[in-house]
């Protein structure tokens, strides 16, 4: 069971820019020319922005570039005063927050890496105790929504209400064309269960190279996410952190200018009656659907009252791969997706087995 998130309206907070929310900028601050000049390059075509920029890396191995720290802060605050954007950075613990809020930091995102440890958030969180300011909070490294929503509800409890989400995604053990697996289902699930927490696409994180990033960010767009937030930079090739997945201020208004908006409504007459017909139908399915499941869960149990009585084990592997395969091949020559099939009928199969193992218990 969740709480209920106790949230400010994001459109007061992210300043009634229109959807999407951008955010914009390098994946470091390097140097003050590098900042400037990245800024400048994205304020010709973008005036509404925030402005991004990490000062404290953290980085998997030492010795590699961790970020300039505190003294990059003047320079973002350089940018505010020089552009009229407003700044955000990553903060991993309590002197983070502490550093940022002095030198008026307008929103504070931690990282991935600091949420998958519930300790580091409430440290954060313990420093954000009494103060207002907007705070977004990446997904977890792992494909865990539990975590993610805790470290919001640590944030929140802090008293924070201008409170978002970042999806970056999440980290992958096979290869595969993305850096972080999207797992699109993990942010349409915290969506689900909170409505009104913007959340915010890094399509940078998950794409890894900028070709990618277009249909990453139309993806987003296309789920109703309510923000974009793509690393820029002045010269990519040069980059001392993620350089291979950086665009330049040109690459970016290219790609932001080539996606599709899309509201949640259309008032197109012909198009609202064809929806509400073809929804209609989806109904009937999906009653039909759940009442020829019920039907097949009380035969399966009658199965099980027989194999009680026999002493008959209930998972039978001959005949659950035979089901596997017969709908397998049924429901590809119909045109449906593979793991689709798999995933659906494993689920049934799950409940069968429940049920049959346990008539009395819901475990
Ligand atoms: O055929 C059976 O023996 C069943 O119990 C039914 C069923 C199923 O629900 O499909 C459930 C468990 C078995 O592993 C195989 C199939």
């Amino acid at each position: 069971m969740t709480d209920k998130l106790d949230l400010e309206n994001e459109q007061k907070w992210l300043g009634g820019h229109d959807r999407p929310f951008y955010f914009f900028g390098p994946c470091s601050a390097e140097t003050p020319e590098q900042l400037r000049s990245t800024a400048s390059g994205i304020h010709k075509n973008f005036k509404n922005v925030f402005f991004r920029a990490g000062i404290w890396k953290p980085r998997t191995r030492p010795n590699t570039f961790e970020g300039i720290g505190i003294e990059a802060l003047e320079w973002l605050k350089e940018i505010k005063r020089e552009f009229g954007f407003q700044i955000t950075t990553e903060v991993a613990n309590a002197s983070h927050v502490e550093a940022c809020l002095k030198a008026g930091v307008d929103v504070l995102w931690i990282g991935a890496r600091t949420t998958v440890n519930p300790f580091s958030v409430q440290a954060i969180a313990d420093a954000l105790e009494g103060v207002d300011i907007p705070v977004l909070v990446k997904n977890p490294i792992n494909p865990d929504l539990a975590l993610w929503i805790g470290a919001l509800e640590r944030i929140n409890k802090a008293g924070i209400r201008k409170l978002g989400a970042i999806h970056r995604g999440f980290h992958m053990t096979e290869n595969g064309p993305y850096r972080n697996y999207p797992n699109w289902n993990i942010a349409i699930q915290l969506k689900a269960t909170y409505p009104e927490l913007p959340i915010i696409c890094d399509a940078s994180h998950i794409s890894g190279k900028p070709e990618l990033i277009p249909h990453v960010a139309q993806k987003a767009i296309d789920l109703d996410m309510d923000g974009l937030m793509i690393e820029t930079h002045i010269n990519p090739e040069v980059a001392l952190s993620d350089k291979q997945q950086q665009l330049s201020p040109d690459q970016l208004n290219e790609i932001v200018n080539g996606l599709t908006p899309k509201s949640k409504y259309s008032t197109d007459v012909a198009f609202k009656s064809k929806l509400e017909i073809l929804r209609e139908q989806i109904n009937q399915i999906d009653n039909e659907l759940i009442e020829r499941i019920a039907e097949r869960m009380s035969l399966a149990k009658q199965i099980g009252q027989y194999k009680r009585e026999k002493n008959v084990t209930v998972f039978q592997i001959e005949r659950w791969q035979e089901i596997l395969s017969r709908s397998l091949k049924n429901g590809v020559a119909l045109g449906l997706n593979e793991k689709f099939i798999k995933d659906f009928l494993n689920s049934i199969h799950d409940e069968s087995i429940r049920q049959q193992t346990n008539n009395h218990k819901n475990v």
